[in-house]
């Protein structure tokens, strides 16, 4: 599905902490929200998500006004926020409706393709940081949503369960082609993995830039084109600096 953000404005406190934020995106695409430290981000991605409606403008879903948590949605938060009571099998098929042994089924199959096969009875405090968040992403996947919203997903890992991590998003997103949108502050991580990255800037946080990345996906490291486009965008973050310190 698609989705329009259209002049997203939060204040909490009276203070504003976004402004007129407005963007698309379209069916299957990939979208970053990239800025620094409290520019608004996670604001406009729980407006997106309907966890927080105090928001000014408007949500689209398919070009229809959307208010509320939409059913057809994953989230997946910095860190898993797995129930510990529960072990990796019962906390990704907590959410299915449909007899139990059918839940199983699809929970087994997604856990399958996360990498997390034979894991199915460890209990959250058993697991690694990476395989903990390998989980919620089955958990956020197994619903089979047309839309994951994603929200520093891999911002408290290792850089190489990161990446790792990063390749296995890209993997299922080439399986089903959910409409993504990803919060960041890891340049390099959107431009591995966005078609479009919104720059949000300042405090209040407004868009900067709406940039298009059209480069084939797996994006290799070190490309000239790449490179370019995160010294612009370093400039535009560095720009924001002396903004704020004038
Ligand atoms: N529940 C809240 N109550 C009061 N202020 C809030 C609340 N949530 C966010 N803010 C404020 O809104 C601004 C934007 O916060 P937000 O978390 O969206 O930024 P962010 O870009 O996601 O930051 P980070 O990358 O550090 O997570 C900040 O100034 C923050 O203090």
């Amino acid at each position: 599905m698609s989705l329009q953000i259209e002049n997203v404005s939060r204040t909490f406190n009276g203070q504003p902490a976004v402004e007129d934020v407005s963007f698309t995106a379209e069916k299957g695409e990939i979208v970053g929200l990239l800025g620094t430290s409290g520019c608004g981000k996670s604001t406009v991605l729980r407006a997106i998500s309907g966890l927080d409606d105090l928001y000014e403008g408007t949500v689209k879903v398919n070009n229809k006004k959307s208010r509320s948590v939409n059913t057809d949605l994953g989230i997946i938060f910095q860190e898993a926020r797995l129930m510990p009571w529960l072990n990796v099998i019962d906390n990704v098929s907590f959410g299915l409706e449909g007899p139990k042994g059918e839940k199983k089924e699809k929970a087994r199959t997604i856990l399958q393709q996360v990498g997390l096969g034979g894991f199915e009875k460890y209990y959250p405090k058993e697991l690694s940081g990476g395989m903990a968040q390998r989980t919620a992403i089955a958990r956020a996947l197994v619903t089979e949503p047309g839309t994951l919203l994603l929200d520093e997903p891999f911002s408290a890992l290792d850089a190489f369960t990161k990446l790792q991590l990063q390749e296995l998003l890209l993997q299922i997103w080439q399986d089903r082609k959910p409409t993504m949108i990803i919060v960041t502050h890891d340049i390099d991580e959107a431009l591995t993995l966005c078609d479009r990255i919104v720059l949000l800037k300042g405090q209040p946080g407004k868009v900067y830039k709406n940039i298009e990345i059209t480069k084939a996906r797996p994006r290799a490291k070190g490309d000239p084109e790449l490179a370019r486009l995160k010294e612009s965008i370093l400039e535009s973050l560095e720009e924001k600096r002396t903004v704020k310190g004038a």
